[in-house]
């Protein structure tokens, strides 16, 4: 008995000592200071993950502008300094944005790798995003958003509206059903009618669409775990969640709708000539496009209509703002004929409602911008230090430092919803630190060629969302006491985080606007 105790003991002792020599990195001279952690493998991941900003912080005082921290296998350098962000953004040939997103996404959706290198497809997929979601391609999907928006407001059964009862719901219950049909059917088009028979077409038409949002939201739960590197098949309602997402737009059925976007045509066309995936593996890179521009959609609309309700004055100045456009295009907003229209240029020209949505989106967004180094280099920083940095090593920014740091927002916890407004009332892009014009402050969407290539398209279709809202409805909080939510930190390092908690309002028709 006593030998077995002592072989385990050796066996185990043995391990530590393989532990302490293989798995614990030495700084070198010239490299950042490195904490390995204590937990093999994981590192510093669970100190990391239950609070990003909190760990950061701690290290940066204790380390200075840049550290190497251990997570989940990989040295990740944290690089702390926004005037040094340049050299990491800047994508010189030391490093690779494309093998982490490319990982990342055929971890989460189960498709097969779409970095052309791997052999599947041929397609740019930067080049399709690109063509089909910024300029020329913008006007049509924001002219669709908007009918789209209309509809689901106010001609179809999604709401209950009425201009004399108000109605009670969760703001993020509210926000996820309105923005998730009107996204869903201005990126995936609507059912071909057969003519005939057209409640019950509608009907049809609206279970898909909501039996797709409560998919999207079971499989939207288990994305964190997906892309730390767990398995789906341990998150069983989370999988069929995603299969039957996928199922939804198979090419067999997405032929039989019309309407839809040039990003989702063009990307069934180059599937279907360019690649080798076959129907399910094609379908499931359109469940990552549904994702890509959900996922942080609505929650960003959440925050930025809680706040909004909120602040008597930004509803004030958003209100007269939008009165301002439907007045210059001679439009008067009529519930029972609601066809407003917002052209691009109008869109682009509401700076009020433009900083009511930044300054929500500063204060829920914590992403996590990452390189892997592709080769052993030097990187250079604002100071003129210089570190060592090893190939296979993972640089990261993480903004949410930036967008909380008191020297470059005053009162950084504060909603201020003209704090992206200058003297004239227009964009304020100045923001300095120890008295240094800062490049980057504000970086919800990314950074360099990773950037969020739905950003304007993201942008717009919330401003359409508040400006109609403030066309067509009153709303109130139901306690106008209530305090912001905290932020759920479980998605931290994936985009804009949603709250603990929902909170009420009441809405109803306007007499007038
Ligand atoms: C408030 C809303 C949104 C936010 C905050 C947001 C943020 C982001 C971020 C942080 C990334 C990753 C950038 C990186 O890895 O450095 C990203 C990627 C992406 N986003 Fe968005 N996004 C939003 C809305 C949208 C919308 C509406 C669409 C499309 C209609 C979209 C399409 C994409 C795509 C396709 C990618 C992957 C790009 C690539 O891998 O090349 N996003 N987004």
């Amino acid at each position: 008995m006593i030998t077995i105790a002592f072989i385990w003991a050796v066996v185990v002792g043995l391990c530590c000592c393989l532990w302490l020599v293989l798995g614990i990195r030495r700084r070198q001279p010239g490299e950042p200071p490195v904490e390995n952690g204590l937990i093999p493998y994981l590192g510093c991941a669970l100190q990391f993950g239950a609070n990003p900003l909190e760990f950061l912080r701690s290290r940066q005082r204790k380390y200075g502008h840049i550290f190497t921290c251990k997570i989940a296998g990989d040295y990740v350098h944290f690089l702390c300094d926004p005037f040094s962000y340049h050299s990491v953004i800047r994508q010189g040939r030391h490093l690779d944005w494309k093998k982490f997103h490319f990982a990342a996404s055929v971890k989460a959706f189960g498709h097969d790798s779409m970095d052309p290198s791997d052999g599947y497809t041929t397609e740019n997929l930067h080049q399709t995003f690109m063509k089909t979601l910024q300029g020329e391609a913008l006007p049509s999907l924001i002219e669709t958003m908007m009918e789209n928006l209309q509809t689901v407001m106010l001609q179809s059964d999604t709401l209950k509206v009425s201009s004399s009862n108000w109605e009670v719901d969760g703001i993020f219950a509210f926000c996820y059903k309105v923005m998730f049909e009107s996204g869903y059917l201005t990126l995936f088009g609507k059912e071909l009618s057969n003519g005939d028979k057209v409640q019950a077409h509608r009907d049809a038409q609206k279970a898909l669409v909501l039996n797709a949002l409560e998919n999207f939201k079971e499989f939207d739960k288990i994305f964190p775990a997906l892309v730390a590197g767990l398995p789906i098949h341990v998150f069983k309602s989370g999988h069929s969640a995603r299969e039957n997402l996928a199922k939804t737009l198979l090419h067999e059925n997405l032929s039989k709708r019309e309407n839809m976007s040039d990003l989702i045509s063009l990307r069934m066309l180059l599937n279907d000539t360019l690649s080798t995936f076959n129907d399910i593996g094609k379908a499931r890179t359109h469940v990552a496009l549904l994702w890509a521009s959900q996922a942080n959609t609505l929650p960003a609309t959440f925050w930025a209509l809680l706040y909004m309700i909120r602040s008597p004055d930004a509803m004030r100045a958003a209100t007269q703002e939008v009165k301002r456009v439907l007045e210059s295009s001679d439009q008067k907003a009529d519930p029972m004929n609601p066809h407003l229209v917002m052209s691009r240029e109008q869109l682009d020209n509401l700076p009020v409602l433009e900083s009511i949505i930044k300054e929500a989106m500063r204060l829920s967004s914590a992403s996590l911008n990452v390189r892997v180094a592709k080769e052993d280099f030097l990187l250079h920083l604002d100071n003129k230090e210089s570190y060592h940095i090893r190939k296979d090593d993972v640089i990261a920014l993480y903004p949410q430092m930036l967008h909380f740091d008191p020297e470059i927002y005053e009162d950084p916890l504060t909603y201020k919803y003209d704090r992206y407004l200058d003297e004239d009332g227009q964009e304020k892009t100045s923001f300095y630190r120890d008295g240094r014009k800062l490049r980057y402050y504000y970086m919800p969407f990314g950074s360099g060629v990773t950037k969020c290539p739905g950003r304007f398209f993201a942008v717009h279709e919330i401003k359409q969302f508040l400006a109609l809202l403030l066309c067509y409805f009153d709303m109130e909080l139901l306690d106008s006491d209530v305090k912001t939510p905290p932020l759920d930190q479980s998605r931290a390092g994936l985009g804009i985080l949603q709250p603990t908690y929902d909170v009420d309002f009441k809405y109803r028709l306007k007499s007038q606007f």
